[in-house]
């Protein structure tokens, strides 16, 4: 028996849905004929929003609702920003197709300054993120950063309204949703060293379902694949909580991988970095070096002040 319909979970957010229908469509393309259909699903990290999200459990919320769907057979498939997925995926499911990476760089937005350097001392700066947070501050200690929590489109009214003179958001959210004339400047990953698997989209199914595998696979980016697994090694090591300072970023030259990772305090007075490179295959113990090397300069202590 063939599959001839496959579900996919989805968070219902204008991006998620977005980024779900854009999955749909590509296996339509390679699978002429298949019916695909999206099945919305709604998570307590999306219905929560007037708390910090790492206050209610992080952003494994928006995976854990999905996986939920699909174990009670409400879908096939989930679609996920890599972002959001915890480093480690419970073994009733599997991860194995990462999409082609979007741009994988922060955003900084601004209706009156062209750039971090330009903000006026002490000028309000909103991001969601305290990877974003903390370098922020590493450079301009002075600046005001403030929690700014919802969907790109209420983050984006938000500093419409004047209550932010800057953001920092995901280049690929805005560029998804049409939105890619709002960005004033990306930040390049020396300003701001991006989050494990930013950019990249990840398909979730159960494990064995080989057929519902087989049928994704086609999807599948090597070169994602491989830079996100890295990026992913260096969260597995170091992730103790849902929501932590830590960014990691590999890019690849050929059979070559360079991975940047960065552990920070939230004041941003201590940022620790390493680098390295491996060849592609080795990707994941270079992720791991990595960690390990943060660790002993300090990252647990850091980490541990931070939950
Ligand atoms: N945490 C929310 C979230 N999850 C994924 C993206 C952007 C898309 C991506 O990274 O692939 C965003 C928005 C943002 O961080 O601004």
């Amino acid at each position: 028996m063939s599959i001839d319909h496959l579900r996919i979970a989805t968070r219902r957010s204008p991006l998620a849905l977005w980024q779900a229908e854009h999955v749909a469509e590509r296996l339509r393309q390679h699978h002429p004929g298949l019916h695909v259909e999206l099945v919305g699903m709604s998570t307590r990290g999306d219905e929560i929003t007037d708390r910090p999200l790492m206050a209610v459990g992080g952003k494994a919320l928006f995976v854990k609702a999905l996986e939920e769907g699909m174990l009670e057979g409400r879908a096939d498939i989930a679609v996920h920003s890599m972002k959001d997925v915890p480093a480690v995926v419970p073994d009733a499911f599997r991860l194995p197709v990462i999409l082609d990476r979007d741009d994988p760089c922060d955003a900084f937005i601004s209706t009156h300054y062209a750039d971090v350097s330009e903000l006026p001392a002490g000028a309000r700066v909103g991001t969601a993120s305290l990877r974003r947070e903390c370098q922020l501050r590493e450079r301009r200690p002075d600046l005001q950063i403030e929690s700014l929590r919802g969907n790109v489109q209420t983050r984006l009214g938000r500093l419409e309204s004047g209550d932010f003179d800057a953001i920092v958001l995901a280049a690929s959210g805005l560029r998804r949703l049409g939105m890619a004339e709002r960005i004033t400047r990306i930040m390049p990953p020396a300003d701001s060293l991006p989050a494990v698997g930013q950019g990249a989209l990840g398909i979730e199914c159960r494990a064995g379902d080989a057929e519902v595998e087989a049928l994704i696979t086609a999807l599948d980016d090597r070169d994602t694949h491989d830079r996100v697994a890295a990026e992913r090694a260096v969260n597995t090591r170091l992730e103790g909580s849902c929501h932590v300072p830590l960014a990691a970023y590999a890019e690849l030259a050929g059979d070559s991988l360079w991975l940047r990772a960065l552990v920070s305090s939230r004041d941003g007075q201590r940022v620790l970095r390493a680098e390295g490179r491996a060849p592609r295959a080795e990707g994941p113990a270079l992720g791991l070096s990595l960690a390990e090397d943060l660790l002993a300069r300090g990252a647990g202590e850091i980490l541990a002040e931070v939950h």
